[in-house]
């Protein structure tokens, strides 16, 4: 919320305040985002241990943000309906199903990525 007092950089400043909080938020308590980040720490490791090259760093850490910021919106959206409508609702469910659809495309994206990336070190090394 904004409040009418803040200058342009006071408000800047209570605005990424917030959005830290929201990020801790997502880190403590959504196991989504908790799974997604012990991926994140495999894919790094994997990273270290096949010495990736710098483009691959890059699409690799695009890849994984990818993934954290579908979770997170779709974190966002499911409070959101429950919010709005804790009870069974046909309508909520389609909403929710449809939210998950984004983590899930990011995750199948991230591991075709994964695969140019890795496929041809692993093929390399047996
Ligand atoms: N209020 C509701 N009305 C109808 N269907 C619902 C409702 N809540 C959940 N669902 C159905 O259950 C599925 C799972 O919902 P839920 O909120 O448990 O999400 P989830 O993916 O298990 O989330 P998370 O594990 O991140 O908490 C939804 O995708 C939807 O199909």
């Amino acid at each position: 919320m904004k409040n009418p007092k803040d200058g342009f950089i006071r408000g800047r400043l209570r605005s990424v305040k917030f959005a830290f909080k929201g990020l801790w938020i997502l880190v403590t308590t959504e196991d989504s985002i908790k799974a997604q980040l012990f991926f994140a720490l495999i894919a790094t490791i994997l990273g270290f241990f096949f010495e990736i090259s710098a483009t691959e760093w890059a699409v690799q850490f695009l890849a994984i943000g990818l993934v954290l910021v579908a979770e997170a919106c779709n974190s966002a959206i499911e409070e959101v309906a429950d919010f709005i409508h804790p009870e069974f609702h046909i309508k909520i469910g389609l909403i929710k199903d449809i939210a998950a659809g984004a983590p899930t495309f990011a995750a199948l994206i991230s591991l075709i990525i994964a695969g140019i990336i890795y496929i041809p070190k692993i093929m390399g090394i047996l």
